[in-house]
């Protein structure tokens, strides 16, 4: 029997497969028949989005064994065998669909591109996660000049007591928050009658501390001020009475009377400092965002926020935006939200039409269905406009049942436990989790030590030591800096690390092959022809060019995967596909990949994982060490206290230091920013803790500690136990020799490293000899004239006159040297890309002896021989370690009075 439910959402706990009945969900709906390209799943990052993809291929794939399979049995009513019987059809409907599997910011920006033309823009706009700062903060600096506006930045700048860059971090809120606040509306008002009232009361007081015999030194110096802003400044007007301390001898009910009003007026002052900072920071928000407009008209690229705000406009404000809606929903029937707490309110309202259109099942889709997932204890971007409340308001808007799932299907029941009881303490209504039978193990481990990161190395090594897999250690940190500086110790220490920019989609060899081969469709130079098949291991054949205007960039895509049977197990192509659709042409593709901001499947990157807790999020690992913050964390200070009601923005304040003693609804505004910024730190410590499989260490400081909060106490749970798997085989890196002219060769990766320390001419000529030796066939003379010409071509513009007859004459003493051409008998991989520590590196001439290599690297001076040997020392560690046969290293200099063999 089915057990289907239409509007269904989880609520769970980390771990608890929420993500695994997301993918249930997904397949079920294809198995009752769903069409692919009509269920629309949104994720947060792209990591996820492809990641699920990924894994609904693999369960495809694997159903037989899959814990998968029981669930979408369930939920069908379909039996196993049927299921089983029908998964290749499926499967090769899927692939060849056009599947919307991706990120809310995608969705968005696929929407804007429909409808680009109802905000003037282009379609063919590119995003990017945020716009060009320098060049908004200068026109908008402009802009603010010619409305003649300065004086508004200036005081508004004063009276924050910011700097002009911080007034943009709050001008920018104020623009992302634009349609929440279009009903506050602020007032300006230089009526100073309040200052009066309060030197008034204060007259009084005085009067009553004069005529007070008792009246002691102290207190006659605190009641002896002159003026509204010196009265402000004293610690007493705050006070609920002035029934105490040094006034209490001369206490009389009066006393208080003039008190409030003196408190009264200081309301009123700050009531009005802050309507005027609200109404000129509104000002100034138009000027914003005009100048983002203009910038994105200009450059044609607009942030997230801007895509986000602008699909807003474009469906809520037009009068047809049921018909706008109406053919976005045609195509849409299945809605599916992954780590729905993280929905920011706007983003939500967006959606809403949508999942009101799917679930009532009255509009076009009268089968529709919505389902997501999400749990309140891991929202941590309460700075972005996610609101927790969000999760249970879009249920109960949307008639829908919300399950839990109890039992933690990922870590071991230490680490469970510990969660469990550190936890339930601290987050509100904590339901604890229960135990798969199974997991019977773990171990969890809080230790306290001041030299942070020697404790986290010790850790690794430790882990290394007993046996664990270097790709399941995940160490968590809480920025980026944090992170830089783990990663540099680690790799100072031999060990393998891998982080955000090793992951890049565009570095990996698959996407690369098929990037060389669109190139060579786009520009028709052979190199790039070369490229692609060296990538792919094959033979040069030829390759028909194509009509761009003609061809669908995707079909192209696609074509050359199946042609030439790139993708099995090969899911950074499946990234590399949902990523192409964002790109308008083929154009936009080959002149922006480089800025393409998508990771790479995980499965053949290799090294300790460190990343922050943010982005640990929805990941696990075996083995994760969470570490403390390295520096102290500066002081939330937002200058704008935002105050929501569930959902609705009820208020907004501006901190006014000393304000939350006299004026309760500003008090309690800023008690429950506290309490919310409380809630962030603790559910992000929530998300670092349940990534864990097996292993969980935390490395604490004694003072200013991450863990503050937890009150943890040093020890350990259970046994640590590493499982030692089979190593993995080492990647093949032997085909690996690829040129290429335009990017990234090695010319050019010589120019970054160089760039400092050498002059312009001496770089050019360097690599220009580069180059000519790096087109060279076989060294001899007439290898050397064509990779002269090829030489001429690129670098002529740059080289000095006789320059080039120089290089001739070095290159030709070159392949007259005895000694170097023994050296190099052999079989030549010239350019050769070798993987190593995760960088890509490239040995000018590596060649293969019967039993061992040789390594040559050309240089065409000797001033840093000390750097150049390091390198060659790499290469050939690298090498040696990759080969396991012998290597030897030359640096190869090809100076002016001969040609010099330094042996390495
Ligand atoms: N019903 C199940 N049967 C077998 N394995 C499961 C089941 N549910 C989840 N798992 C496995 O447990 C692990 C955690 O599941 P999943 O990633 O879906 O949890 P989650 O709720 O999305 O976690 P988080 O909130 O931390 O992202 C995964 O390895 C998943 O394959």
């Amino acid at each position: 029997m089915s057990n289907f439910i239409n509007n269904l959402a989880y609520e769970a706990s980390a771990g608890s497969g929420k993500t695994f009945m997301l993918v249930v969900r997904y397949l079920s709906l294809l198995f009752k028949g769903a069409e692919a390209s009509k269920i629309l799943a949104l994720t947060f990052t792209n990591k996820a989005a492809s990641e699920m993809s990924e894994r609904i291929v693999e369960t495809l794939e694997e159903l037989e064994n899959r814990g998968e399979l029981a669930e979408i049995a369930k939920v069908t009513g379909f039996s196993k065998e049927y299921l089983l019987e029908h998964r290749t059809q499926i499967l090769k409907e899927f692939l060849s669909a056009n599947t919307k599997i991706m990120t809310i910011d995608s969705f968005f920006t696929h929407i804007l591109r429909k409808f680009s033309l109802y905000a003037s823009l282009m379609p063919d706009f590119t995003t990017a996660s945020a716009q060009h700062e320098h060049k908004l903060m200068s026109r908008f600096l402009s802009e603010v000049s010619v409305a003649n506006k300065r004086n508004v930045l200036i005081d508004l700048s004063l009276e924050s007591k910011k700097r002009v860059s911080d007034i943009f971090t709050l001008l920018n809120q104020f623009y992302e928050k634009k349609e929440e606040l279009s009903n506050f509306s602020y007032t300006k008002s230089f009526d100073k009658s309040y200052e009066a009232k309060a030197l008034e009361a204060l007259e009084n007081i005085q009067k009553i501390v004069a005529g007070c015999k008792g009246a002691s030194a102290t207190l006659q110096k605190a009641v002896n001020v002159d003026g509204f802003e010196a009265l402000i400044s004293t610690t007493w007007v705050y006070q609920e009475t002035l029934e105490y301390w040094v006034f209490k001898k001369c206490y009389i009910p009066e006393m208080d009377s003039n008190l409030q009003v003196i408190q009264e007026a200081i309301q009123e002052y700050f009531h009005q400092r802050e309507q005027n900072f609200f109404y000129a920071l509104n000002e100034l928000v138009e000027l914003y965002k005009k100048s983002k407009k203009a910038l994105y008209i200009d450059d044609s690229e607009l942030s997230f926020s801007d895509v986000t705000l602008l699909v807003y406009e474009i469906l809520h404000r037009l009068d047809d935006s049921e018909f706008l809606y109406f053919r976005l929903d045609s195509t849409i029937t299945h809605m599916l939200l992954d780590e729905f707490q993280d929905t920011s309110i706007i983003q939500y309202e967006i959606l809403k039409p949508l999942i009101n259109e799917i679930t009532s099942g009255t509009g076009v889709s009268e089968e529709g269905s919505f389902f997501f997932v999400g749990d309140v204890k891991q929202s941590i971007y309460r700075f972005r406009g996610g609101v927790s409340a969000l999760f249970g308001e879009v249920a109960k808007q949307n008639a829908t049942q919300v399950d839990k799932l109890r039992t933690n299907y990922r870590s071991q029941k230490e680490v469970v436990e510990f969660v469990n009881n550190t936890f339930i303490k601290k987050i509100k209504n904590y339901t604890p989790q229960l135990v798969r039978d199974e997991a019977v193990g773990g171990y969890v481990s809080i230790k306290t030590n001041d030299e942070v990161l020697e404790e986290v190395l010790e850790q690794v090594q430790n882990l290394l030591a007993l046996g664990a897999d270097r790709d399941e250690i995940a160490i968590l940190c809480a920025t980026n800096g944090d992170g830089e500086a783990v990663k540099n110790l680690l790799d100072g220490n031999g060990i393998d690390v891998v982080t955000e920019t090793t992951t890049k989609l565009i570095n990996q060899r698959s996407v690369k092959a098929v990037l060389e081969y669109l190139k060579y469709l786009y520009f028709g130079e052979e190199l790039y022809r070369h490229n692609f098949f060296t990538l792919i291991s094959r033979e040069l054949e030829p390759i028909e060019r194509v009509d761009f205007n003609r061809v669908n960039l995707l079909d192209v895509i696609k074509n050359v995967i199946d042609r030439y049977e790139l993708f099995e197990n090969d899911f950074h192509l499946l990234r590399f596909m949902s990523a192409v659709q964002n790109y308008q042409d083929i154009e936009a593709l080959l002149f922006e990949y480089e800025r393409l901001d998508v990771s790479a499947a995980a499965s053949d990157i290799s090294g300790v994982r460190v990343l922050t807790i943010h982005k640990s999020k929805g990941l696990e690992y075996e083995h994760v060490i969470v570490m403390d913050r390295l520096k102290k964390a500066p002081p939330s200070r937002d200058s704008i206290i935002y105050k929501y009601d569930g959902i609705n923005l009820q208020s907004i304040y501006l901190r006014i230091s000393g304000r939350d003693k006299i004026d309760l609804d500003y008090a309690e505004a800023l008690a429950r920013e506290k309490a919310l910024i409380e809630e962030d730190s603790l559910n992000a410590l929530y998300v670092a803790f349940t990534r864990a499989r097996e292993n969980l260490f935390i490395v604490k400081k004694t003072k200013d500690s991450l863990f503050d909060l937890l009150e943890l106490q040093d020890g350990s749970f259970g046994e640590l136990h590493c499982e030692v798997k089979e190593k993995k085989k080492q990647v093949q890196y032997g085909e690996f020799h690829y040129k290429d002219l335009y990017y990234g060769t090695q010319a050019e990766i010589l120019a970054l490293e160089e760039e400092k320390e050498e002059d312009l001419a001496n770089i050019n000529f360097g690599l220009a000899t580069h180059y000519t030796l790096e087109m060279m066939d076989s060294f001899d003379e007439v290898a050397i004239e064509g990779a002269l010409d090829m030489c001429a071509n690129k670098f002529g513009f740059a080289l000095e006159e006789g320059e080039f007859s120089e290089l001739e004459r070095r290159v030709n003493a070159l392949v007259q040297n005895r000694e170097f051409l023994d050296l190099v008998d052999g079989v030549h991989y010239k350019e050769k890309g070798i993987k190593y520590k995760n960088n890509l590196r490239y040995i000018d001439l590596l060649v293969k002896k019967e039993d061992s290599w040789v390594i040559i690297d050309y240089k065409t001076g000797e001033q840093f021989e000390d750097e150049y040997k390091k390198q060659v020392k790499g290469y050939m560690r690298a090498v040696s370690e990759i080969t396991n046969e012998k290597v030897e290293g030359y640096l190869c200099y090809l100076l002016g009075n001969g040609i010099k063999l330094k042996k390495v």
